[in-house]
């Protein structure tokens, strides 16, 4: 009942000519009724700016029923007012309740597909289905003139000369969190390069896996538990050791989840009356895997933005509260149309490429994956063709066992708890927040990456995704009129202009990959190339508030209390609201001191959190500790 708040205040002044006007009304009441004049006055005013929410102890609604009875019914005008008025009503009291329905009692576990995310189209976002589309095609690439990929990854997109640090400290670790959310979203088939083998939602699907069998292969089966340091996705094993470690930290967080639900027990929800009972056993398990994997998913959810979103857009340099809730309902106001929630999701194809940060690699991790390509791929691996670089993946991913619990990676041993040493796992964690990533831009992707972007750049072709222009007039951007423009460097944008010619023929990759890049200040701390840095805000909003897991059913009845308040951001806390330090804390004990900032700020190099907390003024940087922790 928004629009009747305020419906009866007596304060304000308002121009009875104005709701003349909208009613398309000569004198909708004659002068002897002026009270109820101004009651509608009040009325319309209420339509523009509304109040919320009602306070019903006022009984404006019983009021406003009276006045409909009160009505002069003499004229046509006022009949036609009746009948709006009574529209009004009846329009409020239908759309405050949403439909479909929200919310379904029971239905709460997430697939381990992602399917049944979208309850009407249960295959929205699942799975092994099809990337969607972003960008319309207007103005088409000239196919026929566009330059061998070789010739733009040589040119205009391999690292040149030194390797430049990122300008504002961001760490390794950040982006292998981006690694993470990249492996959660995007699986490319290699059968068929529309295909997406993995859930468009942030579920986790890398510790989780993307199918029941996948899931199946992490899993004890007892107790909700995962296997002891185990997750599902074997490409995490290609990237830098740090992503594992992370992976780890969120496999082992989902453990300590489970074991606390069973203590706890709230409302008996895990009870088994016989413990014996095969059935009631799988039930428990099933329940205790289902509940700790949302409450884990909190954590992961709250991390991306409390940690990594607050890091992107620089808010850990202020003393603000403020972060990006992409959460919050907001139901329809006035002439504000409602904002849906929990309406699920399909990944696109132009978003995989906006997602490709390889020019973000550190020094070390680039030198990690050379290595790593020599073995997968042998001595000649520079120059490796698409289709052997298929077939050697094929080969690679074949031979790493068929249960994940005896994946290794980084040559670091399992015990005889099949567990790895918190020390070793914490090292990984450790090096990635010291690790100054790298800048993006216009030649910067370290040359390890070329048998990849060669992939990329001609897959898309091959894909027929639009130009960077197009992409941009997509998200409501203005499409570069000149190379210049694109990049006022001169050296790369005559370097663009010789391979594309038409700023209109830049296709989106190489484009992504080579514009400009904003500058290092608040709001674009991770100083991202221009069109990649507005479409990602996008993406995250999309991505957190059309999951109904972050959204609708995202409470305490699902999670548990205890659950839900696990997950809570405290802005007041040393972290200032950051998540991710209860994980590394956690899991690995009686390593780090607990204001340590490597635990506190991982996504920053400790020298930049210094300088991030000395420039928020006061001693509050002096309640830090800033020393590498000793292993
Ligand atoms: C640092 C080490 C990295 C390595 C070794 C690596 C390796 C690879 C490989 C081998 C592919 C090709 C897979 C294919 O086409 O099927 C790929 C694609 C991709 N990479 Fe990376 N990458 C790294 C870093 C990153 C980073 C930092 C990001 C972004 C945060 C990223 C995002 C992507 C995306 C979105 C794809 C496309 C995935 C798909 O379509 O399945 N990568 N990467
Ligand atoms: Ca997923």
């Amino acid at each position: 009942m928004s629009f009747l708040s305020g419906l009866f205040s007596k304060s304000d002044e308002v121009d009875s000519k104005i709701v003349q006007y909208l009613l398309g009304l000569q004198d909708p009441i004659p002068n002897r009724h002026i009270t109820l004049r101004f009651k509608l006055v009040d009325l319309f005013k209420v339509f523009l700016t509304p109040k919320l929410p009602v306070d019903d102890s006022q009984l404006e609604l019983e009021h406003y029923i009276t006045a409909l009875t009160q009505l002069p019914l003499n004229t046509p005008e006022e009949k036609k007012l009746l009948s709006i008025l009574e529209r009004l009503l009846v329009t409020q009291l239908w759309s405050d309740i949403s439909k479909p329905p929200a919310m379904i009692a029971g239905d709460i576990y997430r697939s381990s597909d992602g399917s049944g995310y979208n309850r009407l189209i249960q295959s929205l976002g699942k799975a092994n289905s099809r990337y969607s589309l972003t960008s319309r095609i207007q103005y088409p690439i000239k196919l026929s003139v566009l330059p061998k990929s070789e010739d733009i990854f040589d040119k205009i997109m391999v690292q040149g000369g030194d390797f430049v640090e990122h300008p504002s400290g961001i760490s390794s670790m950040l982006f292998y969190l981006a690694i993470i959310i990249t492996h959660d979203l995007f699986h490319t088939s290699f059968a068929d390069p529309n295909i997406n083998l993995t859930s468009s939602y942030l579920d986790l699907t890398p510790l989780y896996g993307s199918n029941d069998q996948e899931q199946k292969s992490i899993r004890t089966l007892k107790g909700g538990l995962l296997k002891p340091d185990t997750f599902a996705d074997s490409r995490i094993l290609l990237q830098p050791p740090g992503v594992s470690a992370l992976v780890i930290l969120f496999s082992r967080n989902h453990n300590f989840i489970a074991q606390t639900l069973l203590e706890k027990n709230e409302l008996g929800r895990f009870s088994v009356t016989n413990p014996n009972d095969p059935e009631q056993l799988k039930k428990q398990d099933e329940d205790l895997f289902q509940t700790a994997r949302l409450i884990n998913c909190g954590f992961y959810i709250n991390v991306i933005l409390h940690n990594y979103l607050r890091t992107i857009l620089g808010l850990d340099r202020t003393n603000s509260k403020w972060f990006v809730d992409p959460t919050v309902p907001y139901n329809k106001r006035g002439q504000l149309e409602p904002l849906p929630s929990g309406i699920g999701n399909i990944v696109s194809l132009e978003f995989n490429y906006i997602y490709r940060w390889h020019a973000a690699t550190s020094k070390d991790d680039s030198k990690f994956v050379e290595d790593e390509f020599k073995t997968i791929f042998g001595d000649d691996w520079e120059n490796i063709t698409i289709d052997e670089f298929k077939e050697k993946m094929g080969v690679w991913g074949r031979s790493i066992p068929k249960d994940p619990s005896k994946w290794k990676f980084n040559h670091i041993e399992r015990g005889s708890d099949n567990r790895f040493k918190d020390t070793d796992i914490a090292k990984e964690i450790i090096n990635g927040t010291k690790k100054v990533s790298g800048a993006f831009g216009a030649n910067r992707i370290p040359k390890v990456f070329r048998p990849i972007e060669l992939l990329g750049i001609e897959s898309a072709r091959v894909l027929g995704l639009s130009s960077l222009n197009d992409f941009r007039r997509s998200l409501n951007l203005k499409p570069y009129e000149s190379f210049m423009e694109m990049n006022p460097d001169p050296l790369i944008a005559k370097k663009l202009e010789e391979l594309y010619g038409s700023i209109e023929n830049v296709e989106l990759y190489p484009g992504l990959m080579t514009e400009k890049t904003k500058p290092d200040m608040l709001g674009s701390a991770i100083a991202l190339p221009f069109t990649i840095s507005r479409a990602i805000l996008s993406d995250a909003v999309n991505l957190v508030r059309n999951d109904r897991y972050y959204t609708n059913d995202f409470s305490p009845r699902n999670l548990t209390t205890w659950g839900w308040n696990e997950v809570q951001s405290d802005p007041d806390d040393l972290a200032s609201g950051g998540i991710l330090h209860k994980l590394i804390l956690r899991h690995l004990p009686n390593i780090y001191k607990e204001n340590s900032v490597l635990a506190l700020y991982p996504f920053t190099i400790p020298s930049q959190t210094k300088k991030s907390l000395q420039g928020r003024g006061g001693d509050l940087w002096k309640k830090y500790n800033y020393d590498e922790p000793c292993l």
